[in-house]
């Protein structure tokens, strides 16, 4: 089994003293540059002007131009979208310090060689597996969500315990840490994300959703059917697993689900989820992404889920879900 770091083995004293710049002030940003702060620790940030800038002003950090933040820091968590990264990083490297550690939340730009740190620094991850919403929600009710942590380059010899403190210092530690390698993180997430997280979860709602309006029964019917309820079921499954999970829904859900999921989710779907990943294995669905960020538009292809008649039902009844008393 692996080993699974927990809160009391690991310890912030290898940040302190240390200045954490947070290059980014967004989804992973925010939660992260947040919870470092609480922990204790000496944190600023690094932003271009407009809407992240000054919100990490507004709570209250003190913010800087990217390569003067980073100037300032022993500690630098860069966090901009990875497809960011390489665009900004000549701004980065030419403020790195050496003995500092570069940390990254996804190992993507690393991996792939997109961008290539000079010897002197460590480069090391803490990968939140988890939205950004969740590691400061989860942080503030007084738990955190797991991560992997991986150490790419060890130049200070002190890169592993800087990377778990960072995990500890985000609240990581409370719900367990694993060390990965950048290879193993980048490949499992994509993989993830691409075949369960995101796009999985989202067709099998979407396509539950619309077998059951095409055959003619109420759109808002549906939707708590296939969606609203999918994250109750979901959490039954987190708190109790499969077994617990099918121990709390009626004998006829139990054996219905039990004989009927895996004929409609079957080694069929199974061959083309293997065909996925071993895309992002090769690299291929990386150069995709790469060209298609280059020339292609990323809102386009939100519209056709955007404008799908579920987003439609969906606002309606959430506005009712999620009304304020
Ligand atoms: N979003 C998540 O929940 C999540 C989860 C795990 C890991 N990650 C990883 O975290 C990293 C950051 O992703 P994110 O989703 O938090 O990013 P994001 O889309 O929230 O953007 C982060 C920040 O980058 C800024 N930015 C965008 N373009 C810029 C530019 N050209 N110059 C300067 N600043 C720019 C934005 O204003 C924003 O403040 C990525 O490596 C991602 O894979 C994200
Ligand atoms: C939150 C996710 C999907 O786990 C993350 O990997 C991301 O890329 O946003
Ligand atoms: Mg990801
Ligand atoms: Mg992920």
């Amino acid at each position: 089994m692996a080993k699974i770091y927990t809160d009391n083995e690991v310890s912030l004293d290898p940040l302190k003293g240390k200045r954490i710049a947070v290059v980014g002030y967004g989804i992973q940003g925010r939660a992260q540059a947040l919870n470092l702060r609480d922990s204790g620790l000496d944190v600023i940030v690094g932003a271009r002007k407009g809407s992240s800038y000054d919100l990490a002003k507004r709570e209250g950090f003190d913010v800087f131009p990217i390569g003067e933040a980073v100037s300032r820091a022993d500690v630098i968590l860069y966090l901009l979208p990875d497809m960011v990264q390489p665009e900004v990083w000549g701004e980065v490297e030419r403020n790195l310090r050496d003995g500092s550690t570069l940390d990254f939340a996804h190992g993507f730009t690393i991996h792939y060689g997109l961008i290539r740190p000079k010897e002197t620094v460590d480069i090391v991850m803490v990968a939140p597996k988890a939205p950004g919403a969740a590691v400061r929600e989860e942080f503030l009710r007084g738990r955190g969500v797991p991560a992997l942590v991986a150490v790419h380059r060890d130049a200070t010899g002190e890169a592993k315990a800087r990377a778990l403190a960072l995990a500890k210092g985000i609240g990581a530690t409370r719900a367990g840490v694993i060390e990965t390698t950048f290879k193993e993180e980048t490949e499992t997430d994509l993989i993830g994300e691409q075949l369960v997280l995101v796009g999985g979860l989202m067709e099998l709602i979407t396509k539950g959703w619309e077998t059951l309006v095409e055959m003619g029964y109420q759109p808002e019917v549906a939707y708590f059917e296939a969606l609203n309820e999918a994250k109750l079921i979901m959490d039954l499954i987190w708190r109790y697993g499969m077994k617990g999970m099918l121990e709390r829904v009626s004998v006829t859900a139990r054996y219905g689900g039990l004989t009927v999921g895996n004929k409609v989710i079957d080694e069929e779907v199974k061959r083309k989820m293997r065909t996925y990943a071993e895309r992002v294995v090769s690299g291929e669905f990386t150069k995709e992404w790469l060209k298609f960020y280059k020339e292609g538009n990323i809102e386009e292809l939100m519209k056709r889920i955007g404008e799908h008649k579920i987003e439609e039902t969906g606002r309606k009844i959430r506005e009712i879900i999620f009304r304020e008393p």
